[in-house]
């Protein structure tokens, strides 16, 4: 459940939705968000599932002030986090950060390792003297040696590539930072070593997430709490492993994680009076795993 106190981060029955563009936009608006409301307080990681479609990203651009709902109110602490202009005050723009799923799409080719996590500092004014030292100390966080600093970003792995976009997002020293589908390009070895990374990360910086993702899969172990879109609106789930009801998108979504150990065969039963050949596999050893989480 939401823990009480003061909230971090909170959307309050937010609607919003598309366009389709020309003279009828208006009446042909379609919307994706219907009174949308979701709560995460500092420090916490909530998971935002969902199947394809269902909003979550729209949600997020939202909690970045990259878009502005249709109704409703987003919080910061408790303000508005656009003024009546829409803009962001910087403090603000520095207290949320995003790590989306494609690095090589988030990250221009021509910029080295160092480029990349050093322009956020420029942006923001945080410069430190020396600025190589504070990048150095960036990706060593990240667990990236400081020799890949003058290396075009492109040039390194995928899951070195995630992680360098990761320590660019910690550069500002946000307060919440959105994790979109982030490490869904990742292999599953490296899956699972950045969100190790990432939880270690939190507990250091006592940064807040918003994880989110449609595989129900990596949020065991890794959120706090769990919400998933249905019908437009994040639905809290108090317990998304449990055998108890869940909303009918949850149970989707569980449906379609493979097991990771399948059962065992069915038993062979023999015609009456025969015996299964020595040969035959014992009836409850299980096929291979199909996946390794
Ligand atoms: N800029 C846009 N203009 C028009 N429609 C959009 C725009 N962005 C998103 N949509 C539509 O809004 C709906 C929700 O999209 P959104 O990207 O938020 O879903 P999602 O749950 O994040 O999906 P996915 O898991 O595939 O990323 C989709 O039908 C999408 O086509």
């Amino acid at each position: 459940m939401t823990p009480p106190g003061l909230s971090l981060l909170e959307l309050r029955a937010v609607s919003h939705g598309y366009r389709q563009g020309g003279l009828l936009s208006r009446l042909l608006a379609r919307p994706v968000l219907r009174n949308a409301s979701l709560r995460i307080a500092p420090g916490e990681c909530v998971a935002l599932l969902g199947p394809t479609g269902s909003g979550k990203s729209t949600l997020g651009r939202l909690a970045l002030g990259l878009e502005r709902p249709w109704g409703g109110e987003i919080l910061l602490d408790g303000v508005p986090l656009l003024d009546r202009r829409g803009r962001m005050p910087p403090a603000t723009r520095r207290s949320i950060q995003a790590v989306f799923q494609d690095p090589h799409g988030a990250t221009s080719p021509r910029l080295t390792a160092f480029q990349v996590v050093a322009e956020p500092l420029h942006v923001s004014r945080l410069e430190h003297t020396p600025l190589r030292q504070r990048v150095a100390a960036l990706l060593e966080d990240v667990g990236l040696p400081a020799t890949l600093m003058d290396r075009l970003a492109h040039r390194l792995s995928g899951g070195q590539l995630q992680r360098l976009c990761i320590a660019r997002a910690l550069a500002p020293g946000p307060r919440l930072v959105l994790l979109d589908e982030a490490v869904n390009s990742l292999d599953l070895e490296n899956q699972m070593r950045v969100l190790a990374l990432l939880r270690d990360l939190r507990r250091r910086n006592h940064v807040a997430y918003l994880f989110i993702t449609h595989d129900l899969r990596l949020v065991r172990g890794f959120a706090d709490r769990c919400y998933v879109m249905q019908d437009g609106q994040p639905i809290e789930v108090a317990d998304p492993f449990g055998t108890g009801p869940v909303p009918p998108a949850m149970a989707a979504l569980r449906a379609a994680i493979l097991p990771a150990r399948p059962g065992p065969r069915p038993l062979r039963t023999p015609p009456s009076g025969q015996r299964l050949p020595s040969s035959s596999p014992s009836p409850t050893r299980s096929v291979l795993a199909v996946e390794g989480d």
